[in-house]
């Protein structure tokens, strides 16, 4: 069979004549760059990467990052993922149009061309010893490793799904879903300012009693969930799609109102997106040694973001096998933890690029928070507040583990499976009335945002239908519950993986006597 150069995406394709007229010109000299580019194959592919070149498939362009990588403006760990895969729908949904249609193709040194073998593969380095994209999706080998249960198959028709999903993404942009709702959002601020003032006021003016103290912890943890959500969107660039307003906007709403590095959420974030609920590499699950959601964490594997082993020592074989018991107490207690990483991020991270000016906003924070607590006039009305505040923030770590915790964390098909079908099979959507969407902040619509993430969150709900009858006709199952039926659902699951801690406790009782022993027999030898 001859060389299969890929169809032109249709991102590249005009989704309206007026965002033809924009975006043809550089359209069209991407595609004449193409045509003057050598062809690389699969196998040459390969041969490069082995020989130490960062080589990534965007857009049937690939593209040679070496140079690139220190200086990416979403850090070296997105691109450092993807080598080796054709990652058009990664890359497309992080960047805004025009990094695709400008900036990509001045990386490009060659047009891919997959061969029979080659077509249809997302990844063309699964077997190689790489330290990073090599490890992603780990395989449903299976072996004995639970996996939550689904009702999709794994004979999945991976290229029309991509198709599809491709298709979906260019009609929401003529529709203009890409479009931020300002005036939803001044219905949001109005919230923010009610629940400031009411925290501020409580705490202030407000009646020395313990209701009082109970009432503005309250109002503060919802200000700090109502905040994050808010800065979720930010860091995704969804009000005004410039990066850098975006994140400056989110740094005085999450670092000066509410003491955590945006910065430090972004890294995680992003890299959350691009392995969603890869045991190795997604920094959202690798949470031991309080928590496993894959018995695979069982065998103390090395984490690509933290750069150390997730031991699964003594502590976390305790932790884990309560871990369905202890879920909610943990929760109560994960916001001081985030403190602990935003200034772990801030002092010692090789990327942080607004670094002095979030320091400066976490120490404005400090400082006024102190002035704030410094009005309450007894210690243990002190330690109320505080104990309210924080652990009422465990609402808001619940609403975001709901979302993958209980999903599957192992691909069918590590080489085929493409963005979107990944997305789906990791992911669930919370069903909520329509009054409540506020409380959710768009988590409950976690399936479309992991599909469209720069997709403004108040129109993740018209997408919705479109993305179920996306999975509806290739058959992928679309997971949604209910908060309470999500909550049952993901103890159950946690209570799963904790059952078998058991088993591996035996099993690994077993193993050392039978080290003991033989090394008994080889003393006494
Ligand atoms: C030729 C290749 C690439 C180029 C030229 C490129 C360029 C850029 C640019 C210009 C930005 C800033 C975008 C903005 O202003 O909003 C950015 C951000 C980003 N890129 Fe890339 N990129 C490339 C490859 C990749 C790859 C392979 C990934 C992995 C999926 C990736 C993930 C990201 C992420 C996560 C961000 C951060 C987005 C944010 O701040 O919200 N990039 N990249």
């Amino acid at each position: 069979m001859p060389p299969r150069t890929p169809s032109p995406s249709p991102f590249l394709m005009p989704a309206s004549p007026a965002a033809g007229a924009k975006a043809m010109p550089a359209a069209l000299l991407a595609e004449k760059r193409r045509g003057r580019l050598p062809a690389c194959t699969a196998a040459e592919l390969r041969r490069r990467i082995g020989g130490g070149e960062y080589l990534v498939i965007i857009d049937g362009l690939v593209c040679k990052l070496n140079a690139f990588v220190n200086k990416h403006p979403g850090g070296p760990l997105a691109i450092m993922h993807m080598v080796g895969h054709d990652a058009t729908d990664e890359v497309r949904s992080m960047h805004p149009l025009d990094v695709l249609e400008t900036a990509v193709p001045r990386w490009a040194v060659a047009r891919f061309v997959a061969d029979a073998k080659a077509e249809g593969v997302m990844s063309h380095v699964e077997d190689m010893d790489l330290a990073y994209s090599a490890a992603r999706s780990s395989p449903n080998d299976g072996s004995s490793h639970a996996q939550p249960p689904t009702t999709t198959g794994a004979d999945l028709d991976y290229p029309a799904i991509q198709r599809d999903f491709r298709l979906l993404d260019v009609q929401l942009r003529a529709a203009g879903l890409y479009q931020c709702n300002y005036s939803a959002y001044a219905f949001e601020a109005v919230r923010y300012v009610a629940l400031f003032i009411t925290a501020v006021g409580l705490l202030l003016y407000g009646p020395v009693s313990a209701w009082t103290y109970l009432a503005a912890g309250i109002s503060t943890a919802l200000l700090w969930q109502q905040l994050s959500f808010f800065a979720h969107d930010l860091g995704h660039n969804e009000l005004t799609g410039n990066r850098n307003f975006d994140m400056v906007l989110g740094i005085c709403v999450a670092d000066l109102l509410g003491g955590l590095s945006v910065g430090w959420w972004k890294k995680n974030h992003n890299t959350h997106h691009i392995v969603t609920n890869d045991v190795d590499n997604d920094p959202d699950i690798q949470h031991l040694p309080f928590f496993a959601v894959s018995t695979r964490f069982f065998e103390s594997r090395y984490s690509t973001y933290y750069r150390r082993v997730m031991e699964f020592d003594a502590a976390a074989r305790l932790f884990v096998s309560v871990q369905d018991k202890m879920y909610y107490i943990i929760m109560c207690f994960a916001r001081y933890n985030l403190y602990f990483l935003s200034w772990n991020y801030l002092l010692f991270s090789d990327f942080a690029p607004f670094r002095t000016l979030e320091i400066c906003c976490i120490g404005i924070f400090f400082t006024w928070f102190s002035w704030l607590l410094s009005h309450i006039p007894s210690w243990p009305y002190l330690a109320l507040y505080v104990l309210v505040s924080h652990s009422a923030s465990a609402v808001l770590h619940i609403q975001i583990t709901l979302s993958h915790f209980a999903m599957s964390t192992e691909s069918p098909d590590p080489v085929h499976e493409c963005f979107a079908a990944r997305q789906v099979r990791t992911t669930m959507d919370v069903i909520c009335p329509r009054a409540l969407d506020w409380f959710h902040g768009g988590l409950q619509f976690q399936i479309e945002h992991h599909l469209f993430p720069r997709l403004p969150r108040h129109n993740l709900l018209l997408v919705q239908p479109l993305v179920k009858d996306l999975c509806r006709k290739h058959r992928m199952e679309f997971k949604e519950f209910s908060f309470v039926d999500g909550n049952i659902y993901t103890l159950q699951w946690m209570g799963e993986v904790a059952s078998r801690v058991k088993l591996f406790n035996a099993r690994k009782e077993h193993e050392d006597q039978a080290v003991a022993a033989l090394r008994k027999a080889i003393v006494e030898l």
